[in-house]
């Protein structure tokens, strides 16, 4: 799997390993320039196949934002992990209208496959991730297509937990910071959902993490799955009922660390402050 017209935006040297950034043309799925930032250790730049975590962004990011502000890349670099962080959305599509909201459209993509015109013509997140992003990540760049893990934040949470849990096998490891637990009842994934998915709300609970691990017949992460959450998060209890996955993995028997810590907001300092014990769970699911 090749990344057409893959170009090297920059690259910074950074704990021993590079980060960089890039563009390529997604023909396949989005039809349209894409960006992403990539972490490699210098395990990796010596040749070894690391293990790859896919760190997904939440609303109104970009794929700079947790590159530049989620202090990942010291801890990945001694564990020998590379870091993928895709961007949000399709951007620049022409859609009329596409960035009026900050929470539907441009930054917003819900890493989802849209249904509905005229979103579903570029709006393709779940198969350009899937199928083209991170093996075609994998194959340019020589890592560990077998030892994958997933985490994100926020609306990316919620992509770490529904692709993880949409396509059993892919993923050996699974974190999330802050996730939107139960889109179907919260106000950011039924907007979503609405638009990209369209009124039949059958359609939308394939994309519910909660709804989705209630479905399983069997712990899909037995080796656990780590969350947490901050309780002075302004979007808790209106967006993100953790409460639901909580009760969901109960059901299911799924082994999940929920940590709820006080005095944390839904930002990147809460990100900054945990993200070197999801690097961690990662590592020892990955064995890096
Ligand atoms: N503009 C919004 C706030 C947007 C916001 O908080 N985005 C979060 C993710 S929210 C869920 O997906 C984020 O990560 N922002 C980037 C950052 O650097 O913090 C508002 O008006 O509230």
């Amino acid at each position: 799997m090749a990344l057409e017209r893959l170009e090297l935006i920059s690259e910074h040297g950074c704990f021993g390993g590079v980060q960089r950034f890039y563009k390529h043309f997604n023909v396949n799925q989005i039809g349209l320039p894409m960006r992403f930032a990539l972490f490699l250790p210098p395990q990796a730049l010596a040749g070894q196949p690391v293990p790859l975590l896919t760190y997904l962004a939440g609303l109104t990011c970009t794929e700079e934002t947790a590159a530049m502000k989620a202090g990942a890349q010291r801890l990945a670099a001694q564990l020998g992990l590379a870091l993928l962080f895709p961007d949000t959305s399709p951007r620049n599509s022409g859609i009329d209208g596409e960035d009026h909201h900050w929470d539907f459209g441009v930054g917003a993509g819900f890493y989802l496959d849209a249904t509905e015109h005229p979103w579903a013509g570029h709006w393709q997140m779940e198969s350009y991730l899937l199928q083209d992003l991170i093996p075609g990540v994998v194959s340019e760049f020589g890592l560990d297509g077998q030892r994958l893990g997933i985490t994100g934040h926020s609306m990316g949470g919620h992509g770490a937990l529904t692709l993880a849990l949409r396509h059993p096998g892919m993923f050996r490891s699974l974190s999330a910071f802050a996730p939107i637990c139960a889109p179907t009842r919260c106000p950011w994934g039924r907007k979503a959902f609405l638009g990209y998915l369209g009124q039949d709300e059958t359609a939308w609970t394939s994309h519910d993490a909660s709804l989705l691990m209630a479905g399983q017949s069997s712990a899909p992460y037995p080796g656990g799955i780590l969350v947490d959450q901050g309780l002075a998060d302004k979007f808790l209890a209106e967006q993100l009922y953790p409460e639901a996955l909580e009760a969901a993995c109960a059901q299911v028997g799924q082994p999940l660390a929920l940590r709820r810590h006080a005095g944390y907001d839904h930002g990147y300092y809460f990100v900054a402050s945990f993200i070197d014990d999801h690097l961690r769970h990662h590592a020892q699911a990955l064995g890096a």
